[in-house]
C-alpha cells in the first residue's frame, strides 16, 4: 500500500478576499473548523471561536484500498487574515469552498472566493462546493438546488452537510481525494507518456537492429 500525503484546503465562502469588505461579521462562522473537528475527531462543538490566520489536522484516509494520509487546513474566514491565507492555496492539491445554507451572502461569496482561489491555486487544483449548517431547516435562506446549481456552474462536486447531526460529514472529503488522486495518477501519465514512447522507440530500434544487419548480410552474399 502506498501512502500519499496531500494538502485539502477547507475554505470560507464568505466575503472574498479581493472585496474591500469592511463589515465582515458572518464572513467567518460557517462552520469550517466544525466540520473539520467532526470528521478528523468525531467531536462537534457549538461555541465559535474564530480561526487565527490557519490551522491543520491530519487524517489517513481508505481510498479503494490504499492508505491516504491527508493534510487538511483550516483557513481563517475573517477578512484581516486574507493575506495569510491566501498564500496556502498555492501548495494545495484540493479545496473545499463552504458555505452556511443559513446566510445567503455566504453563498453569493462563494464567487469571490473561487476566484481567489483560480488566482493563487494551481492550475490542477480540484474543488468541491459544500453547504453547511443543513439541519438547520427553518432557517434555510439558500434553496439545495441554489447550491447544485451554482456547482454546475463550477463543475464542482456539491454536498450539503451538517457538522451538527453529521451528515455528510466524510462524503466531501473523500470524493475531493479520490479527485487529487485521480488527477495526480493523470499528471504522472502526462509525464511517464514521452518516457514510455522513447523506450517503445528504442525497443523497437533493437528489434530492427539485427533485421536491419541481417538483410544487410543476405544483400552482401547474393552479390
Ligand atoms: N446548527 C449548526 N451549527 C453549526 C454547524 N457547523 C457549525 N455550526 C456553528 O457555527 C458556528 C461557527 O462554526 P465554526 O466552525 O467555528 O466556523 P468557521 O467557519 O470555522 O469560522 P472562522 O474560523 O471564523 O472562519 C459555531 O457556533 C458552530 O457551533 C452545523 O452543521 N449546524
Amino acid at each position: 500500500m502506498s501512502a500519499l500525503e496531500d494538502d485539502l484546503v477547507i475554505r470560507s465562502g464568505t466575503f472574498g478576499g479581493i472585496r474591500p469588505v469592511r463589515e465582515w461579521r458572518g464572513d467567518s462562522g460557517v462552520g469550517k473548523t466544525c466540520l473539520l473537528r467532526r470528521f478528523t475527531e468525531k467531536e462537534y462543538h457549538p461555541y465559535h471561536i474564530s480561526t487565527i490566520g490557519v490551522d491543520f489536522k491530519m487524517k489517513t484516509l481508505d481510498i479503494d484500498g490504499v492508505k491516504v494520509r491527508v493534510q487538511i487546513w483550516d483557513t481563517a474566514g475573517q477578512e484581516r487574515y486574507q493575506s495569510i491565507t491566501k498564500q496556502y492555496y498555492r501548495r494545495a492539491q484540493g479545496i473545499i469552498l463552504v458555505y452556511d445554507i443559513t446566510n445567503e451572502p455566504s453563498f453569493h461569496h462563494i464567487m469571490s472566493w473561487a476566484g481567489d482561489v483560480d488566482e493563487n491555486a494551481p492550475d490542477h487544483i480540484q474543488r468541491i462546493l459544500v453547504g453547511n449548517k443543513s439541519d438547520m431547516e427553518a432557517q434555510r435562506c439558500v434553496s439545495e438546488e441554489k447550491g447544485k446549481e451554482l456547482a454546475a456552474f463550477y463543475g464542482l462536486d456539491f454536498f450539503e452537510t451538517s457538522a451538527c447531526t453529521n451528515q455528510n460529514i466524510s462524503e466531501p472529503f473523500t470524493r475531493l481525494t479520490k479527485l487529487v488522486l485521480q488527477a495526480h495518477s493523470r499528471h504522472v501519465d502526462r509525464v511517464l507518456e514521452p518516457l514510455d514512447r522513447f523506450l517503445d522507440g528504442a525497443s523497437l530500434e533493437e528489434e530492427k537492429g539485427p533485421q536491419a544487419i541481417h538483410e544487410n548480410t543476405q544483400d552482401t552474399c547474393s552479390c
